[in-house]
């Protein structure tokens, strides 16, 4: 174990001296473990950190519309679209991904090290339950979309079993819960060797004065250095190696909190292959100009999103002339990447990623020993962006979905008006009333009086019958007509596995 004095002099040469502040009236387990998190602390790194962090503090101000004048919508040419394109096409698109994913080609990577802040739970967002009629958790939709996936590809393609891996980046918040999560689960039901759980790094967040902040007597406040240390953690934990070792040549991108997340999508897979792109981004149209989701445009010509939080007003405003927003096409945070790139991104240009700044409250220990809750930001927090990688990509491609089948992210508390867990399950739960009503199901209540049919419904209306349906089952939609052609079903209704078993039987 490295000495007292030896990190002493580490900090000296940081300029963060003060963070033994306390060390006399450690106790000796406290010693022993503030001793180990203060040596990982590199002296230049943290340094260099603490400097930029208060320079970039500085000017935080300035961050938002600073990339305004630059910016320009992409042009048609490099964005694929669902709902534009001719069913051949679409049938091509599609064939091509299950093949990828029948050779063992692609994997799944959850980005999952958030600390979920806005939600306000004390676990890792992938555990948290929407309340559907099931209580499946975010994890266990996404688990059984894998499986099904498999399934489908396999069965499409003629192979006999197929594997889709899935990497889950975790940070200190989430790795021990996550882990323990899944065990508890068995996995779903998954193959465990086929869960690879990782861990990005943390930083110290840091005062405007450019100290690292203690969050008690003997511990830095420390924070996940954003989506974006993916490439610095898919280093240090030997992931591409992995990758490598399967076969893995396609990853599909996605955060936790998208409860229409479509797993390993065979459209996006199938459309970025056939662009021959090395990167690529879904999109959907976003809804109002003040959406809380990034914009994937041309930054002097270079593909990139511009943050939600860097964006002016008056730039997402803007309206072409027939009103549709100029800055249109909204991040849902699902990613393609050839494992090639993210290899140069690793070798290359990892380094070269933007910091961006985030102005926080974080509880810190005062000169004289006592812990403070701040009421306005008094740290800085560094962050990395999974998505500023894109201008480093030689074919970028951006892919255009449909909100409704593919985006409702859980960011908010339940009386929020917008990306809760009522607003989450609603989504669903509408999605799946579609599908059976696009099936052939019509639906009753308790007393067998025939419940409306709405095939479309407003932004908050909730579906006139309760369905949902297993992913095991369908997960994109398919190979529902046979189960639900002309049937009335009572609501509510789950369709799962053993359900689907009985219909098949009983046929
Ligand atoms: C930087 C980024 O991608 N921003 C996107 C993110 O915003 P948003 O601000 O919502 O991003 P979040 O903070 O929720 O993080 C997105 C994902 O990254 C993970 N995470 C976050 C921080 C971290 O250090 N480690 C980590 O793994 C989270 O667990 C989550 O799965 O989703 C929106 C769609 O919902 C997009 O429109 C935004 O452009």
């Amino acid at each position: 174990m490295i000495s007292l004095e030896e990190v002493r002099s580490r900090l000296e040469l940081a300029g963060q001296s003060h963070l033994l502040r306390f060390w006399p009236e450690l106790s000796a387990d406290e010693r022993d473990s503030f001793l180990g998190e203060l040596s990982q602390l590199e002296p230049e790194e943290l340094r260099e950190h603490c400097r930029a962090a208060a320079e970039a503090g500085s000017r935080d101000s300035g961050a938002v519309g600073l990339l305004d004048q630059r910016m320009e919508p992409m042009s048609a040419e490099f964005i694929g679209s669902v709902s534009r394109s001719d069913q051949e096409t679409l049938k091509q698109w599609l064939d091509k991904g299950f093949r990828q994913i029948s050779q063992n080609k692609v994997a799944v990577l959850l980005l999952a090290g958030g600390q979920g802040t806005r939600l306000g739970v004390p676990y890792p967002k992938g555990m948290y339950n929407v309340g559907l009629p099931s209580g499946k958790t975010l994890y266990q939709v996404q688990a059984e979309r894998i499986h099904r996936a498999e399934q489908l590809a396999a069965e499409k393609c003629g192979s006999s079993k197929c594997t889709i891996p899935w990497y889950i980046m975790t940070s200190e918040f989430t790795l021990e819960p996550t882990e323990k999560f899944f065990k508890e689960n068995l996995y779903f039901k998954l193959d465990q060797s086929n869960v690879v759980m990782f861990e990005q790094r943390m930083i110290p967040a840091v005062s405007f004065d450019g100290k690292a902040i203690l969050e008690n007597k003997a511990k830095v406040a420390m924070a996940p250095d954003g989506n974006g240390g993916l490439y610095r953690a898919l280093v240090d934990g030997k992931i591409l190696e992995d990758m490598e070792r399967r076969g893995v040549q396609y990853i599909h991108v996605y955060c936790v909190d998208n409860i229409l997340v479509k797993m390993a999508d065979p459209f996006f897979i199938g459309f970025c292959v056939s662009k021959g792109a090395d990167c690529g981004a879904k999109v959907v149209e976003k809804a109002y100009p003040t959406e809380p989701v990034g914009v994937v445009c041309r930054v002097d010509g270079a593909h990139q999103v511009v943050e939600y939080s860097e964006i002016s007003l008056e730039t997402a405003e803007k309206r072409n002339a027939d009103g549709s927003l100029v800055f249109n096409a909204g991040n849902i945070c699902n990613h393609f990447f050839t494992l090639s790139f993210l290899k140069s991104v690793a070798e290359k240009f990892e380094p070269k990623l933007k910091q961006h700044v985030a102005l926080k409250k974080v509880p810190y220990v005062d000169e004289e020993g006592n812990l403070v809750k701040p009421d306005k930001p008094n740290g800085i927090k560094m962050e990395k962006f999974v998505f500023d990688v894109f201008q480093f990509s030689k074919n970028f491609v951006a892919f255009e979905v449909s909100r409704a089948d593919e985006f409702s992210p859980l960011k908010n508390a339940d009386p929020a008006a917008k990306d809760t867990p009522a607003t989450a399950r609603r989504a669903l739960l509408a999605q799946h009333y579609h599908w059976a009503l696009g099936a052939g199901a019509s639906f009753l209540d308790g007393e067998n009086r025939k419940l409306p049919e709405k095939p479309s419904l407003s932004e908050n209306e909730e579906p006139p019958a309760v369905c949902e349906i297993s992913p095991l089952v369908s997960c994109f939609g398919e190979g529902l007509g046979v189960l639900m052609r002309g049937r009335e079903i009572h609501s509510p209704f789950i369709l799962d596995e053993k359900k689907a078993e009985e219909i098949r039987k009983s046929q």
